[in-house]
Formats: C-alpha cells, structure tokens, sequence
C-alpha cells in the first residue's frame, strides 16, 4: 500500500515562528492540536447517503478498507461520514472516489453543513462558497427527493446558491459542482460577488415549472439575437456565473424570496485547519506570520466577518436558520464576532440554537467514542465549549464585563479541534432568526466586540 500514502504528513509546531505562538497562545490554543494532525483519521462523505442500503454501505466500506489498507468506521452521530484511520492515504486512488462515491471533508465541516437542518425544497445561500465541500453538500441536501412523485418534484424544488469574491476559487468550486454533484448541479447557482454586498434573492419556485424554464429559454436566445455576449452578460451585477440550469439569464436571476437557510463559512485567518497549516510545510513557516498574525489580518478579519454575518441575516427568511463558522479558533474571529451580532440583534430577533447533531450536549460535554482504530478505541469529545472569560479579573481584564448577557446568549455555540474532537479546529454557531428587523446598520457598526 506504500504507493497510496502520502509523504511529509507531520506537523511540528517547535517550527512555528514566534509570532503564530504568540498568537496560539494569546488565543489559549494549544499547540499540540497541530503536533497530532498525522494521528487523526481521514474523513470522507459518502455522496447521495439516503440512497444507500445498510448492506450497501457495508460493501462500501469493506472496499475502501482493502484499496487503502486500514480500518474504516462510520462516525457516530454524523450520517454519511467515514472516517479512514489512516490520515496519510490518498483519496485519489481509492475505487469509491475514482467512481465518485465519496469526497473528501472534514467531519466538522459536515456538522456546519448538517446545523442549518436543510429540507429538500429549502432554498439555501452559502456567502463564502469556495473551494465548495459543503456547496455541494447543500446542494444534494435541498434536492433530495426520492420518495416523490415527478410533480411534487418540481414543486418542491430547492436551490444552493454559492457565492465567492474570488474568481479562480470560484472556478474550483464551479469544476467541483460539475465533476461531483450530478443532476442536483441543476440546482446550484454561483455568483463571482462580494458576500457583504451581495443582493439577488432565492430563485423564485415558478422557475423550476418547464413551461417557465421554456419561455425564459426563448428570452434568453432573444437577449443573445441582440447581441449582449455571455460575458457582459455576467458583468451585470446579481447574473449567476455558473448555474447548470437555464438560471444563467439576467431574466431567471431570482424571485423576491429570501432564503431558508443561510450558511456564512466566513473567511478567516485557517489557523485551525490543519490541511490549511499543514501547506506552509512547503511555503515556508515564516508565512504563517504574514499571512495568518502579520499586518493588519487580525484586526480586518474580523469586521470582514461581521459585514458576511451581518448581509447573510438581511438574507435570511423569518423562523430560518443561519450558521455562522470559521475554521480559525481565534476569539476575535469567532465568540467576539457573535458577540457584536448579538449586541445588534436582540433577545427577540436572533436566538443561538443547539446543534442538532451534538444532541443534548449542546457541544459542551463530552461524547464518548465515535470511532475506533484497528482493536483500540479513541475516546473523544464530540465538541468543547465557547470561550469566555473564567474570572472576574479575566472579565475585567478582557473589558467584557458589561457584555456576560451576550455571552450567556451564544452558550449552544461549539468549538472543535483535534484534541477534543478528532477533528479538524471549526467553530459553528446555528442562529434562529426570530423576526425580521429592517433595521438597516452603518459600515462603521458592524465589528466585533
Ligand atoms: C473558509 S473559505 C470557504 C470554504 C467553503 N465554504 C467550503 O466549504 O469549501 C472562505 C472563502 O471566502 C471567500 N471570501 C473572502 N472574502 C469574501 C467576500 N467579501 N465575499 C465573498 N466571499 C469572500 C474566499 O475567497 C474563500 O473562498
């Protein structure tokens, strides 16, 4: 099996320069989160899961532990996801990816995805969409529709609509939707915007009704007659720049629906993905000081993060769910963000949920065991709590002894990392939006705590 795995899988965080240590520490990060990357299983999806049979799995599962040479488990509590005990195997050569019957993503990815509690007809925005893992997760998710009849097909409908301010990464997640999404792609559309900014609704449900889809098709070869070229026609703001279906005419653009759920899988500075660190091996360790502590990342992150969170809720339909992750572990990025949105939404606007898929424990206690290796079990936390100050000294220390409300309101947030949770560093907020305010905030308002 030596061909199979990959080479230069260890990270050593002794190697990480003295800024990135200033700054894991200063955010209670402990280091060896990164030291035992190589140790953590590889986690995989299994693409369209609900049509499998549990013999069929089974077979699944038995294939990819002979391609890769090591045990294979499902993970308790998260249908649809493998984990391979091996980190270092290559997904490219296993069968089930070769026939694309699973993808690669992080199982706290998955459980980003799995927070929004998508239904098949949901019309979901995903504000930071690329590379697209969990795009294309959504995008299987609003489409599921096994046990209908053909009509109630195109009535219930949904739609993932992707949206990333960087064209090649876009493109990534465009080739992604195409290789792997099948004929839910029909379902996807992606727009080349500024997720702060961005504008065009759900697509409106008349759309999936052929004899719509047929007059728009004669608008479209109209628009072409008149020679607007494909190009112009994506210049125009609110155009997707890839959508499978017809969706890609400035005619079908959208309805005047928001959406029923919202993910913002906001950019940050990836200190906690491991994948992510794990590059600067070849960058070079000084890298991490530029691109992840080094200029003014630490402070504009964050105001970037509340403008995503702040346009995804305007987005956002009444009684809908919005999830709010990074894969940093820093506070800015993640409880002071929640915590400014909090301080602009009220008790009786915006609610954090629990997790569905952590249970009762509401990611503060800990699950046993969701995954072996070989006779030996690990013993695991699902997820560890928020952080917030411990003492009224750090309380007053932090200057965030007038905000406690706010953080006894983000309590069902979850944090997890590879200590706690055998997972890639995510943190994943679910937040109900309870009313719509048309309150509308200034630039200037919308930062951190
Ligand atoms: C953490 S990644 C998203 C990962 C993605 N959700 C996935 O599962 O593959 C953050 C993304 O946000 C994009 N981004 C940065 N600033 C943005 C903005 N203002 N509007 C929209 N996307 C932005 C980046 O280009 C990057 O692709």
């Amino acid at each position: 099996m030596e061909t199979l795995k990959k080479d230069g899988y260890k990270i050593s965080s002794a190697n990480f320069p003295s800024d990135f240590v200033e700054f894991l520490k200063s955010n209670h990060i402990d280091p060896r989160i990164y030291d035992i990357h190589h140790k953590l299983p590889r986690y995989v999806r299994i693409i369209e899961y609900s049509r499998y049979s549990q013999e069929q799995i089974q077979s699944l599962i038995e294939q990819i532990q002979t391609d890769a040479g090591c045990m294979v488990f499902q993970v308790f509590r998260v249908p649809g996801f493998l984990a391979i005990a091996d980190q270092t195997v290559k997904l490219s050569q296993l069968r089930a990816s070769k026939e694309k019957r699973i993808v690669g993503i992080d199982v706290s990815s998955g459980i980003a995805v799995l927070s929004l509690s998508v239904e098949p007809g949901d019309n979901v925005l995903d504000l930071c969409c690329a590379p697209g893992a969990k795009l294309l997760y959504l995008a299987e998710l609003v489409a599921e529709n096994k046990d209908m009849d053909a009509e109630n097909v195109l009535a219930k409908r949904g739609s993932a609509t992707g949206v990333d301010i960087s064209q090649h990464r876009a493109a990534t997640c465009r080739s992604i939707i195409t290789k792997y999404a099948g004929q839910n792609k029909g379902h996807v559309r992606i727009f080349v915007e500024d997720g702060t900014t961005f504008d065009a609704k759900a697509p409106a449900k008349s759309w999936w009704d052929p004899r719509v889809t047929k007059e728009a098709m004669s608008e479209t070869l109209d628009r072409k007659r008149q020679s607007m070229s494909k190009r112009q026609m994506r210049k125009r703001q609110g155009t997707p720049w890839f959508a499978a279906h017809l969706l890609s005419t400035p005619y079908a653009n959208s309805g005047a629906e928001l959406y029923d759920r919202v993910l913002v899988d906001a950019e940050c500075t990836h200190d906690g993905s491991l994948a992510h660190i794990l590059k600067y091996k070849d960058w070079g360790w000084d890298q991490l000081k530029t691109q992840v502590v080094g200029n003014s990342r630490p402070s504009s992150v964050p105001v970037l993060q509340s403008r995503l969170l702040e346009n995804g809720w305007r987005l956002l339909k009444p009684m809908g769910v919005l999830v709010y992750s990074t894969c940093s572990l820093s506070r800015k990025q993640n409880e002071l963000v929640l915590a400014g949105f909090l301080s602009r939404h009220g008790e009786d606007e915006a609610r954090v949920e629990p997790i569905d898929c952590l249970d009762h424990c509401s990611g503060l206690e800990k699950h046993d065991i969701f995954i072996g290796q070989r006779n030996e079990s690990i013993s695991v936390a699902f997820a560890s709590p928020i952080w917030s100050p411990q003492t009224e000294a750090e309380w007053i220390y932090c200057g965030l002894e007038d905000k406690r409300h706010l953080f006894a309101r983000m309590q069902n947030a979850a944090r997890f990392d590879p200590l706690v949770s055998n997972t890639s560093g995510m943190f994943i907020a679910r937040i109900r939006k309870l009313r719509h305010s048309s309150r509308q905030f200034e630039q200037d308002e919308l930062v951190p705590i």
